[in-house]
């Protein structure tokens, strides 16, 4: 091999993220238990996708549809980093999956169920925090009062102590808090609403460094108890960490998605001692980093995987060279 150095993705193992299921979990092996193999598989009962989109057609003008024909799953469990350019309707997607904005064509659905009908049974299951936040006018433990009305599942202790580690006061009213504690205090209070679908969008604008550390360690900890996530963010070293999954959306559709696990399988990156080296190993996309040529290219699986591979090159591969990446990461997991 003649490049330089070489990076490993920085997910986490997505097989531990995976929530039980009937059937196929610790369960399944206590005596007298139906061994998951005698189960016939359409006996087994499949929970839907947290959220799915099919054929969807949307435009908030006549002149200028968003989406035309767009498909959408939200993988269960685990993270899912929601990028694309501005204006490439991240948001819209968001609020179309929540039941707030109505397609003029096509079928939106939540945890099986119609997202605009907006049943109180699925939305007690989902908290959104876009990125523009209002707050109410008073104070955060009357805020966890408020929410625990629409959540049964709500869990003040656990509200508080996460209050707590990010340093939020309790008794203050929300409006005069400084904006990053205005959103510290509507993610402690999320979370702690026991949701199954976690929407953020931009979570972690405004948020100081060790904020955004606590930040992982709470979303880290909700996708452990079976919670699924979606992150839309431009952000993206701040949740890199976090990603289990990357869906990029672009011109009105779903243009790259691929599991951590498929793009540490398939794609790493590399210093190069020149462009053109970067460019004869296949190269999907590259920049200079402190005058040394440093490239997204397929996965040389002679030699040991090396370092990580940073999202904005993966982002950037997606935007100029999709074709490329789609042949090196077949199928994109779609
Ligand atoms: N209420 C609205 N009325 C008309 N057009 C809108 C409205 N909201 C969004 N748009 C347009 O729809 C497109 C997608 O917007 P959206 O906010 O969904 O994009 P985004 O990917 O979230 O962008 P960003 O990354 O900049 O936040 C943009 O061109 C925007 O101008």
């Amino acid at each position: 091999m003649t490049g330089g150095t070489r990076w490993t993705l920085p997910f986490r193992d997505q097989a531990s993220l995976a929530p039980c299921r009937e059937g196929h979990g610790p369960e399944a092996s206590l005596p007298g238990a139906v061994p998951p193999e005698a189960v016939p598989p359409e006996t087994v009962p499949l929970e839907p996708a947290p959220l799915e989109m099919e054929g969807v057609r949307f435009a908030y003008s006549r002149k200028r549809p968003l989406f035309q024909d767009l498909d959408f799953t939200l993988p269960a469990g685990g993270v899912v980093g929601l990028l694309g350019r501005n204006g490439a309707g991240k948001t819209t997607l968001l609020k179309l999956g929540m039941g707030l904005l109505f397609p003029r064509e096509g079928r939106v659905s939540l945890f099986g169920s119609p997202a605009g009908r907006r049943r109180p049974a699925i939305l007690s299951r989902l908290v959104f925090i876009p990125e523009q936040i209002a707050p109410p006018p008073v104070t955060l433990v009357q805020y966890f009062h408020l929410q625990s009305g629409y959540y049964p599942a709500f869990d003040p202790a656990r509200a508080e102590t996460w209050a707590e580690q990010f340093e939020i006061p309790l008794d203050q009213a929300l409006p005069s808090l400084s904006y990053g504690q205005q959103k510290k205090a509507l993610l402690v209070t999320a979370l702690a609403c026991g949701p199954d679908l976690v929407i953020l969008d931009e979570p972690t604008n405004g948020l100081d460094i060790p904020s955004k550390r606590v930040f992982r360690q709470l979303i880290s900890q909700a996708t452990q108890e079976g919670c699924s996530v979606v992150v839309s963010t431009h952000q993206v070293q701040d949740v890199a960490k976090l990603l289990d999954h990357v869906i990029i959306l672009e011109g009105g559709k779903v243009l790259f998605q691929a599991s951590r696990r498929t793009l540490l399988e398939e794609l790493e990156l590399r210093r190069f001692s020149s462009e053109e080296e970067a460019r004869q190993a296949g190269a999907l996309a590259w920049e200079v980093r402190f005058g040394v040529p440093v490239a997204v290219v397929p996965r040389d699986r002679t030699t040991p995987a090396g370092e990580e591979l940073d999202l904005e090159l993966l982002f950037h591969a997606a935007m100029t060279n999709p074709e490329a990446l789609a042949a090196v990461c077949p199928g994109g997991d779609r």
